[in-house]
């Protein structure tokens, strides 16, 4: 039963964790500062919420919303029964690396890239705004907020909504409630290969269309609707993809009806990951290049005709990405990690889980960020040779075939991005070869997990700095899996059936058996007698 009180955060039911030591004590409600979250805040009286006042649990009314409703018109009812909006946060584009009031800005309805250098653009926000509050207040928001189907704070990106795009009208929200998803314990990984205890798993990919780049695209294709409400001139959204971005592009279009273009390196993504546009009716271009062509070609193009950009260039993509990492702070319940892992290839998720570490600390939700490891294919890798260098000078690469698909990029993007996030968070890079990276995969397949191989890259990172010492038995670690590994059943189908010359130590191959009595106690008792049946 859908109660109204879903809709409401129920914020004001819950009474606010003690406050982080090492948080200041802010005013909760600052004038024209309001965030959406409790059926008592007083449109006429913002201010009147305090510290000493904290809000009160309002009356539990779970009556089922109208039958003609819908959970976007009950929000609707709601917003405008309340007066409740996000008025008074703000966001827009800065070059890369500026402030909030830096002079050259954009409004996030400008269709804009670059900066007017040609650098990289940020989404900034107005952080004095949202420092009005206290991390205590906002800890308790965003869990307050966690598995409900309330519009749009269902979805673990929209539950940041003060964070991501607070101007948007929910109602111009396309979402699939994508986010929260599963951070996985990895015991048996952990203490069979690792001897770790306390290892988990960030499952990014068992999502709407199976990746990380949901929570981009969510944001994305959400501001598109808004300029396309706005007689916006924006006949489709377009991007370069290796699989993940495509599939996500193609499926949020789908859902809010706007036409999807995607550009494809022909026979260099899975057949799992090409038939998601085909089916979410993009059109589907295949090149005859690589990522790289075909991301030169998508600016190219894109720049001529009104087509947005959905490629992570875009910055408004990372906002949304940004929110796993605040998800991952939160199912710690607020205690910071020691390493957080994250496959790179075009290079824009390791400065979103940056950003959304250092928004929490910066607005006091806790004290300290993680250090985050970037690991790469060995077979495409100019992030690593450049952190190997020095910092001291980037080469893009041509990137070699890697079962690692979705990261066979030579020119990242992000790559100061990356840099950036990855020299102020004490980072490392590390990268994996083939043979590792498909080992590691078909090792934590064996403890219970499916993991795609950008997810097998990231534990051989971890399984080097382990070994290394770097990263200590205690250390808690996150690894970040990027894609569902269903996505790429075909490697995993080559490697355990030795299809790959000179792989397979970890491989488990059928056997193939007479569909008789005889032949099956044959292979059973071969089995049994074998070491695989020991009590472990
Ligand atoms: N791995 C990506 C490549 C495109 O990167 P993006 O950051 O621009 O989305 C994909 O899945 O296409």
């Amino acid at each position: 039963m859908v109660s109204s009180s879903l809709f409401n955060p129920s914020f004001s039911t819950l009474t606010p964790k003690p406050t982080n030591p090492t948080t200041k004590r802010k005013n909760r409600l600052a004038p024209n500062v309001i965030a959406c979250t409790s059926s008592t805040y007083d449109s006429s009286s913002p201010t009147t919420s305090t510290n000493s006042h904290p809000p009160t649990a309002p009356p539990h009314n779970h009556s089922r919303r109208n039958a003609e409703e819908n959970i976007k018109d009950e929000a609707r009812r709601h917003r405008s029964a309340s007066g409740c909006d996000s008025r008074g946060f703000m966001a827009r584009y800065v070059p890369f690396n500026a402030g909030f009031d830096s002079a050259e800005w954009y409004s996030l309805d400008d269709i804009v890239y670059r900066s007017r250098s040609g650098g990289l653009l940020d989404v900034q926000h107005d952080m004095e705004a949202l420092s009005r509050f206290d991390g205590a207040y906002w800890r308790s928001l965003f869990d307050s907020r966690v598995g409900k189907t309330a519009w749009p704070y269902g979805s673990g990106v929209w539950s940041k909504k003060e964070w991501v795009l607070p101007e948007i009208d929910p109602d111009d929200i396309v979402s699939a409630f994508e986010g929260n998803s599963n951070l996985f314990w990895a015991e048996r990984f952990g203490k069979q290969y690792l001897s770790m205890n306390d290892l988990w798993v960030k499952h990014c990919g068992i999502s709407h269309t199976g990746s990380f780049k949901d929570l981009g695209m969510t944001v994305l294709v959400s501001q598109v609707n808004r300029l396309r409400k706005l007689n916006r001139t924006v006949v489709g959204v377009g991007c370069a993809s290796t699989g993940d971005t495509s599939a996500a592009l193609s499926a949020y279009c789908a859902a809010a009806g706007i036409p999807s273009i995607v550009f494809l390196p022909a026979n260099k993504i899975s057949t799992a990951q090409l038939v998601q546009p085909i089916a979410n009716g993009a059109l589907v271009l295949s090149i005859d290049t690589d990522f790289d062509g075909c991301m030169k070609l998508i600016r190219e193009i894109t720049s001529e005709l009104p087509i947005y950009l959905a490629n992570s260039l875009n910055s408004l993509r990372l906002e949304g990405q940004k929110t796993a990492a605040i998800e991952i702070l939160q199912q710690f319940d607020w205690e910071v990690p020691d390493w957080v892992i994250v496959p790179g290839g075009n290079l824009g998720n390791i400065y979103a889980f940056y950003k959304g570490f250092k928004m929490c600390k910066d607005l006091g939700l806790v004290d300290r960020i993680p250090r985050l490891v970037c690991a790469q294919a060995a077979n495409a890798n100019p992030l690593y040779r450049y952190y190997k260098s020095g910092w001291k000078e980037f080469k893009a690469v041509t990137a070699k075939s890697t079962f690692a698909s979705a990261i066979q990029i030579g020119d990242p993007v992000s790559i100061d991005r990356a840099v950036f996030a990855l020299r102020n968070s004490e980072g490392i890079v590390e990268e994996a070869s083939e043979e590792e990276l498909m080992d590691a995969m078909a090792q934590a397949d064996s403890t219970g997990m499916f993991i795609c191989p950008h997810t097998g890259v990231a534990l051989t990172a971890l399984i080097k700095l382990r070994r290394s010492g770097v990263i200590g038995p205690t250390d808690r670690t996150v690894v970040v899996s990027t894609a569902h590994g269903l996505k790429f059943t075909q490697s995993k189908t080559d490697y355990h059936s030795g299809a790959i010359p000179g792989m397979g130590q970890f491989a488990n191959p059928p056997v193939t058996v007479n569909p008789d009595f005889g032949s099956v106690m044959d292979v059973l008792r071969g089995f049994l007698k074998s070491n695989r049946l020991k009590n472990k």
